[in-house]
């Protein structure tokens, strides 16, 4: 990411990850008062202000024997001497991305403190994302235009994937005079706004970057969780639920629901766990195998047997190796920010399930696919994700008036912090299966580990291997499919089922991704 980090230690030997500051290429700025000094609705706050010397502890569960100082961060919050005149602020607002429930309340809580807390006049929205900033005009804000957009699902400034030209933007930014730069947007966005931070450093600007974590899946890490999460998981609810109802009101009856999660498989886990109708939850984090004992098709076959139906959700990036290996051969695509495009592990499901369970057991299924996936993000954010986006807004423009940049905002342990920007993209947050969230799930699905996948698959390959290459049946239980992927569409569609192949990768995560947090959320304690 090409950025020097700032990591100093306190007096008490406390280590603290702290962000860049405009002082750091330009010294000699001048400081002025607060106004929120004078405001009616916060001076009365006492302790307002935040303390330089305040900190948050990135872990308080630590072991009393080996706990040493640890890393801290910036607390998040208004500071008493600020580096911008009301008057001299020129900001823009910009999303990229997919949608997130919330990234209107964002967007409106900007406009809206910059302008009550600081007295700023001038704000502007970059119309459709990065590319926004060197091929469209600006849209104004001001509190008036962005009233209700927070009951609206979306982004009020539209999005967009890739179009991240560094120069092109810092040219714009220059060129418009904005000094304040408000970037809300996920791992991919992250990178892009280090970017701009560093060219309007390396080019002396007085322009404080700040960035708003945005994404669906919670896999940005350090950050406790995501705003939109809780919502997604929520709305979630109400396809798990139409999943039951079908799949109990039939006989072998299945609803199979495939829910949002590239790599990181949080809104299936939480979906799940919040239902308690589910019998089985597919994420990226945990390969599976269909055939052979603690594979799906035994443990599908095993609960409808007791139970005469069940319900399925699965993380569409679950099982993307055994699919794409199945399909013999496809086409890898990826999406304008470079993001691998998913083939479709419902339809995939689908498929396999009904045909192995008549091959098999010469049973039908009464399998019901539901796809939620952009339903349970267009939403609008809910009361406690509102909440959550006003603080995050807050949070950045404090950090911005402060003079503080490069930075992104987030609860850490349920404190508002600045965390320097390449801290929260080095690496991905994934679920920890080795976590007590994740046996929960386990003890409430009775799901199998599929701790198996390696012997199973081991197994069946020295058995092709004997029978001399040319397996007539299947290694894994997967059937090859002849994949149309349309490229336009992006849908993957099956054709007849006619040759069989194996698969033999353990690992369930994309191989460009080395660097693997799998940290413990408070809210997984
Ligand atoms: N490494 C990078 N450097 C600079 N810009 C990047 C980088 N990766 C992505 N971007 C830009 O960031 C923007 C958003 O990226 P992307 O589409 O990956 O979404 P995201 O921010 O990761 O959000 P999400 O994946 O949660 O929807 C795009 O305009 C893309 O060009
Ligand atoms: O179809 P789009 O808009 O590219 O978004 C799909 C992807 O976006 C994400 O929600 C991440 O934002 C993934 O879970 C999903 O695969
Ligand atoms: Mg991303």
């Amino acid at each position: 990411m090409g950025s020097t980090s700032k990591v100093s230690a306190g007096d008490g030997g406390a280590v603290l990850e702290d962000v860049p500051h405009l002082t750091d290429w330009l010294p000699d700025l001048p400081t002025y008062e607060n106004p929120l000094k004078h405001n009616p609705a916060y001076a009365a706050v006492r302790q307002y202000f935040i303390e330089d010397t305040d900190v948050v502890a990135k872990d308080v569960v630590v072991n009393i024997n080996t706990a040493g100082d640890g890393v801290h961060f910036r607390r998040a919050g208004p500071r008493d001497k600020i580096y911008f005149q009301s008057e001299d602020v020129k900001a823009c607002i910009v999303t990229c991305g997919g949608l997130c429930p919330g990234i209107n309340t964002v967007i409106r809580e900007i406009v809206c403190g910059l302008w009550t807390q600081y007295g700023v006049r001038e704000i502007f929205g970059i119309d459709g994302g990065y590319k926004g900033f060197y091929s469209r005009n600006t849209i104004s804000l001001n509190p008036k235009v962005v009233s209700d957009i927070h009951k609206r699902g979306g982004t009020f400034l539209k999005s967009s994937r890739g179009g991240h030209d560094t120069k092109k933007i810092v040219d714009s930014i220059e060129d418009r005079e904005f000094n304040q730069v408000y970037i809300i947007g996920g791992d991919g966005t992250h990178k892009g706004a280090s970017a701009i931070h560093e060219e309007c450093k390396k080019r002396g600007l007085k322009v404080a970057v700040a960035g708003i974590p945005k994404t669906i899946d919670n896999d940005l890490d350090v950050i406790d969780k995501s705003f939109g999460f809780d919502t997604a998981v929520e709305e979630a609810q109400r396809a798990i639920n139409a999943a039951h109802v079908e799949a109990e009101s039939v006989h072998n009856g299945i609803g199979l629901v495939k829910l949002m999660g590239r790599y990181s498989g949080y809104i299936a886990l939480y979906a799940t766990l919040a239902s308690r109708d589910v019998d089985l939850c597919l994420i990226p984090e945990v390969p599976f195998y269909l055939l052979g004992p603690g594979g799906l098709i035994e443990y599908v076959h095993h609960r409808l047997k007791e139970n005469g139906h069940m319900v399925i959700v699965v993380a569409e990036g679950a099982g993307q190796e055994l699919i794409a290996e199945s399909m013999g051969s496809f086409k890898n695509l990826n999406d304008a920010s470079g993001n691998k495009l998913l083939l479709d592990v419902g339809l995939w499901l689908c498929q396999n399930l009904k045909e192995h369970f008549l091959k098999e057991f010469k049973e039908p299924l009464n399998l019901k696919y539901i796809d939620p996936t952009y339903m349970i993000r267009a939403v609008p954010s809910n009361a406690s994700d509102n909440v959550y986006c006003t603080l995050l807004a807050h949070s950045a423009i404090h950090g911005a008036m402060a003079g503080y940049c490069g930075f992104t905002v987030g609860p850490v342990n349920v404190r508002h912090c600045y965390i320097p920007i390449p801290r929260v993209v080095a690496k991905s947050r994934h679920v920890n299966v080795a976590d007590r969230m994740w046996a929960r799930l386990m003890s409430s699905t009775n799901q199998p580990s599929f701790s198996q996948y390696n012997e199973i698959i081991i197994q069946k390959r020295q058995e092709e291997a004997l029978r001399g290459g040319g397996a007539p049946t299947s290694a894994n239980g997967t059937t090859t499919m002849k994949a149309n992927v349309d490229e336009h569409s992006h849908e993957v569609t099956a054709e007849k089922p006619t040759d069989v192949i194996e698969t033999g990768n353990r690992q369930g995560f994309p191989k460009d991704q080395t660097e693997i947090s799998t940290q413990t959320t408070p809210a997984e304690a």
